[in-house]
């Protein structure tokens, strides 16, 4: 099957998604002939799927350093960002030189913060290789790395030169990461392309694997999505804020569990609760709450949290970037494919929404 390309505006340098089998040779274009140097950050788990990318940057001329680092979201800490500081410098990387990130959301958020940091800001092109990678992180120029106080607290925005979404390299991928990015996807539907739900409830199963019948479709539909989204505001002064549904209590899980729950895992029960809160303030009925619970359950999502969490939770949400000041602020559905912004919910609605959340 040929490569699919979705474009990417809203910057001066827009740039395409390229979604296909064996993308691999469009690396050099993105890269270009000006980049001497190329430093290659991956997972030092995934050194064999980064193997053949530093083999194909080298064929094209680079002088290629690769950069191994911890695997996942040990890797999304100012640190592992400040020893990558070190090894640019030590390898007299200049603005004409380029940074590949390689892997899944953790690494390339990491990869795409060091390019944004280093020397105010060096060409980076990412090549997720998780689900989640491709039709979320990976898209849009978020970067950034996690702290002891919350999650992505540090970070820029900075949109990469290309994107290639490798399909081939999905196999790999440990189911419970896959169904993962599959949260993501299922967020698309709900905010703004319903089809993505539909498409889920016709073949659940087969949405939970590379092979299904759907995947193609699906990872399309949500890059379609959030590339429309970022196209028209990169910083997030207003519509980005509906790609953060489920977000604001997922992150808040994430912290609490010190970053060793999945992302996606923490995303899908913050849908639910965002379901709720969006029911319980007279704006959706309970069979679409009931949907976000049947849809994500069926591919094995967790829709429920420990109940004894929640203050923990709370205090937690504080930090969320989209508060302002002591109001909090969610992404909130007023129908199917319809957020909007729910700002200052009183504590009694919040502890409702999450009573109906919690296991
Ligand atoms: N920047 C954004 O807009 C944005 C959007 C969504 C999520 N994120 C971030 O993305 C991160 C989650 O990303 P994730 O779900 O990809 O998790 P991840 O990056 O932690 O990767 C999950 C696991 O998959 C392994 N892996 C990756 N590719 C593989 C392959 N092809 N074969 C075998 N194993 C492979 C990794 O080694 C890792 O162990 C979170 O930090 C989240 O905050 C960022
Ligand atoms: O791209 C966005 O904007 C998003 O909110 C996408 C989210 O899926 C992603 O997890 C993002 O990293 C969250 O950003 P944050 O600003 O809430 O840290
Ligand atoms: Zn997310």
């Amino acid at each position: 099957m040929t490569a699919t390309r979705i474009g990417v505006g809203g910057t001066s340098a827009p740039y395409d998604v390229v979604i296909g089998s064996g993308v691999l040779g469009e690396l050099p274009g993105l890269i270009g002939p000006r980049a001497e140097q190329v430093a290659v950050i991956h997972s030092a788990a995934l050194g064999e799927v980064a193997r053949p990318v530093i083999a194909a940057l080298a064929a094209a001329g680079h002088t290629v350093h690769a950069m191994p680092v911890p695997d996942g979201e040990a890797a999304k800490t100012p640190a592992v960002a400040a020893d990558l500081w070190a090894r640019l410098g030590q390898a007299g990387f200049t603005r004409s030189d380029a940074v590949v990130g390689v892997g899944g959301g953790a690494t390339t958020d990491l990869a795409g913060f060091v390019a944004a940091t280093w020397l105010r800001g060096v060409p980076v092109v990412l090549m997720p290789t998780t689900l989640l990678g491709m039709v979320d992180a990976a898209v849009g120029g978020k970067t950034g790395v996690n702290t002891a106080e919350g999650k992505n607290l540090v970070g820029a925005f900075h949109p990469p030169a290309g994107v290639l979404c490798d399909l081939a390299t999905l196999p790999s991928l440990p189911t419970a990461d896959y169904i993962g990015g599959l949260a993501e996807i299922v967020k698309a539907g709900f905010i703004a392309d319903p089809v993505i739900l539909d498409l889920v409830e016709d073949d659940p199963e087969g949405a939970t694997r590379p092979e299904g019948r759907h995947t193609r479709e699906l990872i399309e539909r949500a890059v379609a999505v959030k590339a429309d989204v970022v196209s028209g505001d990169l910083r997030e002064a207003g519509r980005r804020e509906i790609l953060n549904y489920g977000h604001t209590l997922g992150h808040a899980i994430e912290r609490a569990e010190n970053y060793t729950f999945r992302h996606g895992y923490a995303v899908a029960v913050g849908m639910v609760f965002a379901a709720e809160l969006s029911r319980l303030s007279g704006r959706i009925d309970a069979a679409l709450v009931r949907r976000h619970r049947d849809i994500l359950a069926s591919v094995g999502l967790p829709t429920g949290y420990a109940a004894q969490a929640w203050p923990r939770l709370r205090e937690n949400m504080r930090v969320d970037k989209k508060a302002r000041g002591a109001t909090l602020r969610f992404v909130v559905l007023d129908a199917l494919g319809r957020p909007a912004i729910l700002a200052g919910p009183s504590d009694d609605l919040l502890d409702a929404a999450y009573r109906a959340v919690a296991s």
